[in-house]
Protein backbone atom coordinates (compact mmCIF):
# COMPACT_ATOMS: atom_id res chain seq x y z
CA UNK A 1 0.00 0.00 0.00
CA UNK A 2 1.68 3.00 -0.98
CA UNK A 3 -0.90 5.74 -0.38
CA UNK A 4 -0.85 7.10 -3.59
CA UNK A 5 -3.99 7.16 -5.59
CA UNK A 6 -4.86 5.14 -8.72
CA UNK A 7 -8.30 5.55 -10.05
CA UNK A 8 -10.29 9.16 -9.37
CA UNK A 9 -13.59 10.35 -10.64
CA UNK A 10 -15.32 13.97 -9.98
CA UNK A 11 -18.63 14.72 -10.86
CA UNK A 12 -18.83 11.29 -12.91
CA UNK A 13 -22.11 10.95 -15.32
CA UNK A 14 -23.61 8.43 -17.60
CA UNK A 15 -26.98 10.00 -18.85
CA UNK A 16 -28.89 8.54 -21.86
CA UNK A 17 -31.72 9.61 -23.70
CA UNK A 18 -33.39 12.73 -23.35
CA UNK A 19 -35.82 15.22 -21.07
CA UNK A 20 -38.53 12.62 -21.95
CA UNK A 21 -37.00 9.32 -21.04
CA UNK A 22 -34.05 10.41 -18.93
CA UNK A 23 -31.96 7.78 -17.55
CA UNK A 24 -29.52 8.53 -15.19
CA UNK A 25 -27.08 5.57 -15.33
CA UNK A 26 -24.03 6.98 -13.60
CA UNK A 27 -25.13 10.07 -11.62
CA UNK A 28 -22.31 12.57 -10.49
CA UNK A 29 -20.31 10.05 -9.11
CA UNK A 30 -16.94 10.92 -6.67
CA UNK A 31 -14.65 8.17 -6.15
CA UNK A 32 -11.11 7.56 -4.99
CA UNK A 33 -9.40 4.26 -4.95
CA UNK A 34 -5.94 4.38 -3.46
CA UNK A 35 -2.83 1.87 -4.55
CA UNK A 36 -3.93 -1.92 -3.30
CA UNK A 37 -7.29 -1.16 -2.03
CA UNK A 38 -9.63 -3.74 -3.36
CA UNK A 39 -13.09 -2.37 -4.04
CA UNK A 40 -16.41 -4.07 -4.22
CA UNK A 41 -19.30 -2.15 -6.01
CA UNK A 42 -22.61 -3.64 -5.51
CA UNK A 43 -26.66 -2.60 -5.88
CA UNK A 44 -29.49 -4.01 -7.72
CA UNK A 45 -29.62 -4.48 -11.64
CA UNK A 46 -29.56 -1.68 -13.29
CA UNK A 47 -28.26 0.70 -10.73
CA UNK A 48 -25.36 1.15 -12.82
CA UNK A 49 -22.69 -0.59 -11.83
CA UNK A 50 -21.42 -1.88 -15.15
CA UNK A 51 -21.54 1.53 -16.53
CA UNK A 52 -19.41 2.96 -13.87
CA UNK A 53 -17.02 0.22 -14.59
CA UNK A 54 -16.68 0.99 -18.25
CA UNK A 55 -16.32 4.83 -17.13
CA UNK A 56 -13.57 4.03 -15.28
CA UNK A 57 -12.04 1.89 -17.77
CA UNK A 58 -11.78 4.34 -20.46
CA UNK A 59 -14.50 2.15 -22.52
CA UNK A 60 -17.41 4.57 -22.62
CA UNK A 61 -16.82 8.15 -22.34
CA UNK A 62 -18.76 9.92 -19.79
CA UNK A 63 -21.60 12.30 -20.29
CA UNK A 64 -20.42 14.26 -17.79
CA UNK A 65 -17.46 14.52 -14.83
CA UNK A 66 -14.05 13.74 -15.14
CA UNK A 67 -11.83 10.01 -14.41
CA UNK A 68 -8.18 9.94 -13.93
CA UNK A 69 -6.05 6.86 -13.62
CA UNK A 70 -2.52 7.33 -11.81
CA UNK A 71 -3.15 11.01 -12.51
CA UNK A 72 -3.72 10.56 -16.52
CA UNK A 73 -6.82 12.35 -17.47
CA UNK A 74 -9.11 9.44 -19.08
CA UNK A 75 -12.70 11.02 -20.38
CA UNK A 76 -10.96 13.31 -22.66
CA UNK A 77 -8.31 11.04 -23.88
CA UNK A 78 -7.80 10.40 -28.18
CA UNK A 79 -9.54 6.93 -28.51
CA UNK A 80 -5.71 5.82 -29.69
CA UNK A 81 -4.35 6.33 -26.09
CA UNK A 82 -7.55 5.17 -25.09
CA UNK A 83 -6.45 1.84 -26.63
CA UNK A 84 -3.24 2.07 -25.02
CA UNK A 85 -4.10 3.11 -21.97
CA UNK A 86 -6.34 -0.35 -21.83
CA UNK A 87 -3.62 -2.33 -23.07
CA UNK A 88 -0.83 -1.67 -21.22
CA UNK A 89 -2.35 -0.71 -17.66
CA UNK A 90 -6.23 -1.85 -17.00
CA UNK A 91 -6.58 -5.77 -16.69
CA UNK A 92 -9.90 -6.33 -17.82
CA UNK A 93 -12.45 -9.21 -16.41
CA UNK A 94 -16.20 -9.95 -17.73
CA UNK A 95 -18.78 -12.16 -16.58
CA UNK A 96 -18.41 -14.10 -19.85
CA UNK A 97 -14.49 -14.42 -19.61
CA UNK A 98 -14.20 -13.12 -23.53
CA UNK A 99 -11.94 -15.72 -24.32
CA UNK A 100 -10.79 -17.12 -27.88
CA UNK A 101 -12.05 -19.89 -28.15
CA UNK A 102 -9.78 -21.07 -31.05
CA UNK A 103 -6.68 -20.39 -28.76
CA UNK A 104 -5.59 -22.51 -26.05
CA UNK A 105 -5.29 -21.34 -22.36
CA UNK A 106 -2.19 -20.27 -22.63
CA UNK A 107 -1.84 -18.68 -25.93
CA UNK A 108 -5.39 -16.29 -24.94
CA UNK A 109 -2.74 -15.12 -21.55
CA UNK A 110 -0.05 -15.05 -24.03
CA UNK A 111 -1.83 -13.01 -26.91
CA UNK A 112 -2.23 -10.12 -24.45
CA UNK A 113 1.65 -10.16 -23.26
CA UNK A 114 2.17 -9.62 -26.97
CA UNK A 115 -0.06 -7.25 -27.80
CA UNK A 116 0.96 -5.03 -25.10
CA UNK A 117 4.62 -5.55 -27.25
CA UNK A 118 6.65 -8.18 -25.22
CA UNK A 119 9.03 -10.94 -26.92
CA UNK A 120 7.47 -14.06 -28.24
CA UNK A 121 9.50 -15.91 -25.81
CA UNK A 122 9.08 -13.28 -23.02
CA UNK A 123 5.16 -13.46 -23.47
CA UNK A 124 4.92 -17.20 -23.08
CA UNK A 125 6.93 -17.16 -20.00
CA UNK A 126 5.00 -14.77 -18.44
CA UNK A 127 1.69 -16.42 -19.56
CA UNK A 128 2.63 -19.67 -18.22
CA UNK A 129 4.08 -18.38 -15.09
CA UNK A 130 0.54 -16.61 -14.72
CA UNK A 131 -1.57 -19.70 -15.88
CA UNK A 132 0.72 -21.71 -12.76
CA UNK A 133 -0.34 -18.55 -10.42
CA UNK A 134 -4.29 -19.33 -10.96
CA UNK A 135 -3.52 -22.99 -10.62
CA UNK A 136 -3.91 -23.87 -14.09
CA UNK A 137 -0.31 -24.87 -15.52
CA UNK A 138 -1.54 -28.24 -16.40
CA UNK A 139 -4.32 -26.66 -18.42
CA UNK A 140 -1.88 -24.46 -20.70
CA UNK A 141 -2.40 -26.63 -23.51
CA UNK A 142 -6.76 -27.01 -23.44
CA UNK A 143 -8.88 -24.77 -25.60
CA UNK A 144 -11.80 -22.96 -23.38
CA UNK A 145 -14.43 -25.50 -24.70
CA UNK A 146 -12.11 -27.87 -22.60
CA UNK A 147 -12.30 -26.06 -19.47
CA UNK A 148 -14.70 -25.50 -16.40
CA UNK A 149 -16.64 -22.06 -16.35
CA UNK A 150 -14.48 -21.48 -13.17
CA UNK A 151 -11.23 -22.26 -14.84
CA UNK A 152 -12.13 -20.16 -18.09
CA UNK A 153 -12.59 -17.51 -16.17
CA UNK A 154 -9.30 -18.09 -14.15
CA UNK A 155 -7.68 -17.88 -17.57
CA UNK A 156 -9.34 -14.61 -17.99
CA UNK A 157 -7.86 -13.52 -15.04
CA UNK A 158 -4.50 -14.58 -15.68
CA UNK A 159 -4.54 -12.83 -19.15
CA UNK A 160 -5.89 -9.56 -17.32
CA UNK A 161 -3.05 -9.87 -15.25
CA UNK A 162 -0.65 -10.42 -18.39
CA UNK A 163 0.04 -6.39 -18.71
CA UNK A 164 0.89 -5.89 -14.88
CA UNK A 165 -2.17 -3.60 -14.75
CA UNK A 166 -2.33 -0.89 -12.36
CA UNK A 167 -5.49 -1.85 -11.61
CA UNK A 168 -7.94 -4.70 -12.66
CA UNK A 169 -11.65 -3.86 -13.32
CA UNK A 170 -13.77 -6.84 -13.28
CA UNK A 171 -17.83 -7.31 -14.35
CA UNK A 172 -19.71 -9.45 -12.45
CA UNK A 173 -16.70 -12.07 -12.18
CA UNK A 174 -18.75 -14.70 -10.86
CA UNK A 175 -21.68 -14.40 -12.57
CA UNK A 176 -22.10 -17.05 -14.85
CA UNK A 177 -20.69 -19.60 -12.69
CA UNK A 178 -21.68 -22.23 -10.08
CA UNK A 179 -21.48 -22.28 -7.06
CA UNK A 180 -18.44 -24.45 -7.07
CA UNK A 181 -16.28 -22.31 -9.41
CA UNK A 182 -17.51 -18.85 -7.86
CA UNK A 183 -15.05 -20.10 -4.90
CA UNK A 184 -12.11 -20.89 -6.93
CA UNK A 185 -12.11 -17.40 -8.46
CA UNK A 186 -13.07 -15.81 -4.83
CA UNK A 187 -10.32 -17.34 -3.47
CA UNK A 188 -7.92 -16.09 -6.65
CA UNK A 189 -9.50 -12.56 -6.24
CA UNK A 190 -8.64 -12.45 -2.27
CA UNK A 191 -4.69 -13.82 -3.15
CA UNK A 192 -4.54 -10.80 -5.53
CA UNK A 193 -6.04 -8.72 -2.71
CA UNK A 194 -3.20 -10.04 -0.38
CA UNK A 195 -0.54 -9.37 -2.82
CA UNK A 196 -1.69 -5.61 -2.97
CA UNK A 197 -3.04 -5.43 -6.36
CA UNK A 198 -5.85 -2.72 -6.98
CA UNK A 199 -9.20 -4.06 -7.73
CA UNK A 200 -12.69 -3.16 -8.86
CA UNK A 201 -15.24 -5.70 -8.82
CA UNK A 202 -18.27 -5.18 -9.34
CA UNK A 203 -21.29 -7.65 -8.25
CA UNK A 204 -24.31 -9.03 -7.00
CA UNK A 205 -22.42 -11.90 -4.93
CA UNK A 206 -22.20 -11.06 -0.97
CA UNK A 207 -19.16 -13.11 -1.28
CA UNK A 208 -16.84 -11.01 -3.18
CA UNK A 209 -17.84 -8.39 -0.75
CA UNK A 210 -16.50 -10.68 1.71
CA UNK A 211 -13.08 -10.33 0.28
CA UNK A 212 -12.61 -6.71 0.18
CA UNK A 213 -10.85 -3.99 1.99
CA UNK A 214 -14.15 -1.64 0.95
CA UNK A 215 -17.41 -2.11 0.13
CA UNK A 216 -19.77 0.54 -1.76
CA UNK A 217 -23.44 0.20 -2.46
CA UNK A 218 -24.67 1.76 -5.54
CA UNK A 219 -29.03 2.33 -6.13
CA UNK A 220 -30.09 4.51 -9.46
CA UNK A 221 -26.82 5.52 -10.59
CA UNK A 222 -25.46 7.45 -7.09
CA UNK A 223 -22.96 5.88 -4.06
CA UNK A 224 -25.56 5.56 -1.55
CA UNK A 225 -22.67 4.02 1.41
CA UNK A 226 -19.30 3.43 1.38
CA UNK A 227 -17.92 0.94 3.57
CA UNK A 228 -14.43 0.60 4.09
CA UNK A 229 -14.07 -1.90 6.67
CA UNK A 230 -12.48 -1.27 9.77
CA UNK A 231 -8.65 -0.65 9.39
CA UNK A 232 -8.45 -2.92 6.64
CA UNK A 233 -6.18 -0.52 4.24
CA UNK A 234 -4.52 0.94 7.01
CA UNK A 235 -3.90 -1.48 9.44
CA UNK A 236 -0.03 -2.42 7.63
CA UNK A 237 -1.55 -5.54 6.41
CA UNK A 238 0.47 -4.72 3.31
N1 LIG B 1 -27.08 2.16 -24.15
C1 LIG B 1 -28.00 2.47 -23.24
N2 LIG B 1 -29.06 3.23 -23.56
C2 LIG B 1 -30.00 3.55 -22.64
N3 LIG B 1 -29.96 3.15 -21.35
C3 LIG B 1 -28.93 2.38 -20.99
C4 LIG B 1 -27.90 1.98 -21.90
N4 LIG B 1 -27.00 1.22 -21.22
C5 LIG B 1 -27.45 1.13 -19.95
N5 LIG B 1 -28.60 1.82 -19.81
C6 LIG B 1 -29.38 1.97 -18.58
O1 LIG B 1 -28.51 2.48 -17.59
C7 LIG B 1 -28.81 1.93 -16.32
C8 LIG B 1 -27.57 1.30 -15.72
O2 LIG B 1 -27.19 0.13 -16.46
P1 LIG B 1 -25.98 -0.81 -16.01
O3 LIG B 1 -25.85 -1.88 -17.03
O4 LIG B 1 -24.80 0.03 -15.74
O5 LIG B 1 -26.52 -1.39 -14.64
P2 LIG B 1 -25.95 -2.58 -13.73
O6 LIG B 1 -26.08 -2.13 -12.32
O7 LIG B 1 -24.62 -2.98 -14.21
O8 LIG B 1 -27.01 -3.74 -14.03
P3 LIG B 1 -26.80 -5.33 -13.98
O9 LIG B 1 -26.43 -5.65 -12.58
O10 LIG B 1 -28.17 -5.85 -14.37
O11 LIG B 1 -25.74 -5.66 -14.99
C9 LIG B 1 -29.95 0.95 -16.55
O12 LIG B 1 -31.16 1.60 -16.23
C10 LIG B 1 -29.89 0.65 -18.02
O13 LIG B 1 -31.14 0.33 -18.54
Amino acid sequence: MTGSTVLQARGLSMRYGDERALVRAVDEVDLDVPAGQALAVMGPSGCGKSTLLHLLGGLQRPTGGQVWLAGSRVDTMSERALARLRRDRIGFVFQSFHLMDELTAVENVELAALLAGQSPGRARKRAMYLLDRVGLADRAAHLPSALSGGQRQRVAIARALSNEPLVVLADEPTGSLDSAATLEVLRLFEELRTAGQTLVVVTHDARIAAVADRVIAMRDGAFVDDNRLAGAVCDGRR
